[in-house]
């Protein structure tokens, strides 16, 4: 009600018929705050110097409050809430019972309970106190995500081992068991040959990791291949609830090649294990597990070898393979490259693309990207596994005795697969492409001409330039990635 219309009514009505309701917004308005004034809200915000970053760092790895407590998106900091982590079953904070509005999150309690009694000023330790609210919310229970309907729920389960187990049972109560399910996936073609990309929902967090599958053999309609059985995943090929052929289809349960003239719905996968392939020398398949990287990737950037190496890693995978015939051990047949990138969204090892997109101009001011990351307040890498491993497992991989060979230098990979009880049968390292061509590019005029258009897209060549050398000697040689280090006027050690 407008403030004319309220003086109106009160002027001539009689105050006993006076709606109460009006009352009330009457005293709102002449008690309610004044409106402020653009002056109140001058900035606030410092030049982001080296020496204030340090400052914040050793005060605390929180940034600020404004920024790092408050969430206007319910759900994204509450992996817990119902179908927070499975958009399919969002039904929002009140789980549907009201469509009402989103509520303002914070994570922090209410200022009473930050206030300290006896001085009345803030209370660090209070501030981080949750509200009765969020431990309501934290405490609920989330329903398993795999269909009861499905054949066969210890093989649809994907559950980490032993070791997170107990990690996970330190936090009973809070942190359910995680699981992963496939959404959906779909065939892309790419410069190196089709691929499956599968997209992934989980009980962890609120991202959509992805299994990019190289296995073409799958296009074929009668895949019985028992040298190489199907990658495929178990969540995905199971059967949903109230879900009809066509739904199944369209998700991506399907066999063979889609298209208007074929759709066959796939079976659910009843055996988790691969066929025994004894006597078979077919490699196990190869894998990486890479972390998205916006600025090598998406925008060609030549600050890092992220791009480069997804790609390397897709036209790795895809290389076919030479398999001997047992029964003659001079001949042998070929088959198509099989295996599997698994695609976390942990942008900038884990800190996300804003402490990046700073870390790089901290870089520029002289500091190497681990002494940037520490400078704002972060590790040097925050990443986590679980989700790649539970993933792994979901596609049938690296559970059981032949294992996966895994493209990597890092050795913190290789440790968290096998910590996981997931079988590494070999690493194989990733060398960057322009260390594997340097006594080539030696022969050419100018750096110029390595520069490649597209260098670091898919289907692109080898990423070269200043930055990227100073990012890959970093990582030798303060994160320990397990690469020889290239000598200047000195061939790759050990290549
Ligand atoms: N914080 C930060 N992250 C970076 C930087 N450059 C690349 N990244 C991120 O690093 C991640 C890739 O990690 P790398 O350390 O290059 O490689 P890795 O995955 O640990 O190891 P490999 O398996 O051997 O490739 C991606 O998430 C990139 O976004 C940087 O300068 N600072």
């Amino acid at each position: 009600m407008s403030t004319q219309a309220l003086k109106r009514q009160t002027q001539h009505s009689h105050p006993s018929s006076v709606d109460p309701s009006v009352d009330a917004a009457l005293l709102d308005l002449l008690t309610g705050p004044a409106k402020p004034s653009a002056k109140a809200f001058a900035r606030r915000d410092a030049a982001l110097d080296p020496l204030l970053l340090a400052a914040a760092a050793a005060s605390g790895p929180q940034v600020t409050r404004n920024h790092y407590h408050h969430d206007f998106f319910p759900g994204v900091m509450l992996p817990q809430a119902e179908g927070a982590w499975d958009w399919t079953k969002w039904t929002g904070e009140n789980n549907g019972s009201s469509p009402s509005r989103l509520t303002y999150v914070s994570k922090q309690g209410p200022r009473r309970q930050r206030l300290d009694p006896d001085t009345g000023e803030e209370n660090g330790l209070a501030r981080s106190k949750p509200t009765d609210a969020t431990l309501k919310t934290t405490k609920k229970r989330r329903p398993s995500l795999i269909s009861p309907t499905s054949t066969s729920s210890s093989e649809l389960k994907i559950r980490p081992k032993a070791d997170h187990l107990s990690e996970v049972a330190n936090h009973a109560g809070t942190v359910p068991p995680l699981e992963v399910k496939c959404m959906a996936r779909t065939r892309i073609p790419t410069p190196h040959g089709p691929v499956f990309l599968h997209l992934y929902h989980n009980n962890r967090d609120n991202k959509e990791h992805l299994a990019i599958v190289v296995d073409s053999e799958q296009l074929s309609d009668h895949h019985t291949d028992p040298l190489a059985p199907p990658i495929r995943s178990r969540s995905l090929d199971a059967i949903w609830p109230d879900e009809t052929e066509m739904d199944r289809i369209i998700r991506g349960a399907y066999v063979g090649r889609l298209s208007p003239s074929s759709q066959q719905p796939s079976i659910p996968v009843v055996d988790a294990k691969p066929t025994d392939m004894s006597g078979v020398h077919a490699p196990p398949p190869l894998i990486r597990i890479h972390s998205e990287c916006f600025t090598g990737e998406t925008v060609g950037s030549m600050r890092c070898d992220c791009g480069e190496q997804l790609d390397e890693a897709i036209r790795q995978i895809s290389l076919p393979i030479t398999i001997p015939t047992p029964s003659s051990p001079t001949s042998s047949r070929t088959i198509p490259g099989r295996g599997a990138v698994i695609y976390l969204r942990q942008e900038g090892r884990g800190i996300g693309l804003l402490s990046k997109i700073r870390a790089y101009n901290l870089q520029d001011l002289g500091h190497d990207t681990v002494t940037a990351n520490l400078m704002l307040g972060h590790k040097a890498d925050e990443r986590g596994y679980e989700i790649a491993i539970a993933i792994l497992r979901d596609l049938g991989l690296g559970d059981d005795s032949m294992g996966v060979r895994v493209l990597t230098n890092n050795p913190d990979k290789v440790a968290a697969l096998e910590k996981d009880g997931l079988t590494v049968a070999e690493r194989v390292p990733m060398v960057p492409r322009s260390w594997q061509n340097r006594r080539l590019a030696q022969g050419h005029n100018s750096v110029e001409e390595e520069r490649l258009v597209g260098a670091t897209m898919i289907g692109g060549s080898a990423v070269y330039g200043d930055d990227l050398d100073k990012y890959l000697r970093t990582k030798v040689l303060r994160m320990g990635h397990m690469l020889p280090l290239w000598l200047e006027d000195a061939d790759v050690v050990g290549q």
